[in-house]
């Protein structure tokens, strides 16, 4: 009995791992390193490197690990890329997801977890954004994951398979016991960046956009802390094995940070004063995405645990400081 995490080397698969992992839990990762480590991954768990959309892989992994469930986090991230190569975003995200739900169906396997998107909701006219608000992407990304929300709603219906789909908003900090986190140099989240600043990695930090329709001009957004969302997952797992429902759950705390609260943070949480430059808006931007955060708290029993801008900043400043140590190791 194993769980199958997909893209378990990335930053939120591989702490993924490490809830599994620390819940006891026999776990095989699928993962073809395109953007994760390999380092990344528990010794604890099989690592597997391969594409997740690779059905015969999927088939004798599932049999041969005896797999009981699967965690779908492989994908193409980056939202402005997405909009330059949207086939090959549908490709990566849609078409191998269509692969992977099949080859459950096929060797069957009852439970699956996917990661969605509060990008699905695009330029949401409600704050915070219920589940049940208006389903509208506004880039190919948002658009490549709400049809996999759609394919598992329909599979669901067809045959014996229940699914949770975790819309996070975003997600940020890192392993409290430093054992991993947003390790992508080329990251372009904010808190990964600004960390980047205060330690050094980066020379400045770009304001996208100071004239939105907000408190500071700046955009808002809902950062949840990936420990707090890993528990989330194994929380699902658990709600599926005692023969829950299917569900559509948003990811957030329910509370919106500027981006110039979050810069006030790093600097205030770092003691460095990194140069901040104010810069036009980025595209494909909403100005507010705040999470309604209800749902998955009734559903799944979950209470985050570092619900706190200055605890997400210290964490991920902390994991900054551990890439740096190895970097120097390394040379
Ligand atoms: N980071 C966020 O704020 C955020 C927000 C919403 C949703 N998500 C979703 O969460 C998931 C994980 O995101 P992340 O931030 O950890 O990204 P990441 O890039 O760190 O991790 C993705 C992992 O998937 C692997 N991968 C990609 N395509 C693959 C394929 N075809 N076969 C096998 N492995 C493949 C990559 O090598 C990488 O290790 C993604 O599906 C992403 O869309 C992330
Ligand atoms: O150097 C930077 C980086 C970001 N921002 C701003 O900070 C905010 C947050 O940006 P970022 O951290 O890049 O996250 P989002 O663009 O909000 O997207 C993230 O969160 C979404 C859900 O809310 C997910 O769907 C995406 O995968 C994930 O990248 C936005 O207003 C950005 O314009 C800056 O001003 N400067």
């Amino acid at each position: 009995m194993a769980v199958m995490v997909t893209g378990g080397a990335g930053y939120i698969g591989s702490h993924m791992v490490l809830a599994l992992v620390d819940a006891g839990r026999d776990v095989v990762v699928l993962d073809d390193l395109r953007a994760g480590f390999r380092w990344a991954v528990h010794p604890a768990a099989a690592f597997v490197e391969g594409d997740c959309g690779d059905e015969k892989l999927l088939a004798r992994l599932i049999r041969q690990h005896g797999v009981t469930a699967i965690v779908h986090f492989a994908g193409s991230i980056v939202v402005p890329d997405s909009v330059v190569d949207p086939l090959g975003y549908y490709f990566n995200n849609t078409v191998k997801s269509r692969a992977l739900i099949g080859a459950a169906v096929e060797n069957g396997v009852r439970h699956f977890l996917f990661s969605s998107t509060a990008a699905v909701y695009g330029d949401a006219k409600e704050s915070p954004i219920p589940e049940t608000a208006r389903l509208a992407p506004v880039s190919p990304y948002g658009t490549s994951k709400l049809m996999t929300e759609f394919m598992l709603r329909d599979t669901a219906a067809a045959h014996p398979l229940r699914y949770v789909a975790l819309r996070y908003f975003n997600v940020a900090g890192a392993d409290p016991a430093r054992r991993s986190g947003q390790s992508s140099p080329r990251a372009t989240h904010l808190i990964k960046v600004a960390s980047q600043a205060a330690v050094g990695q980066r020379t400045h930090l770009d304001v996208f956009g100071t004239d939105y329709p907000t408190p500071d001009g700046t955009c808002l957004r809902d950062y949840i802390h990936v420990s707090d969302l890993a528990r989330a997952h194994v929380l699902a797992l658990d709600h599926l094995a005692a023969g829950g429902e299917s569900a559509v759950l948003n990811c957030g705390y329910g509370r919106g940070y500027s981006v110039l609260e979050v810069i006030e943070a790093v600097k205030r949480v770092s003691g460095v004063e990194f140069p901040v430059r104010l810069a036009p808006r980025r595209a494909g931007d909403p100005a507010a995405l705040v999470a309604g955060a209800d749902r998955i708290r009734a559903v799944l029993g979950w209470k985050p645990e570092h619900d706190d801008l200055d605890a997400i900043v210290a964490h991920a400043l902390a994991w900054e400081r551990s890439l740096a140590e190895r970097r120097e190791a390394a040379e």
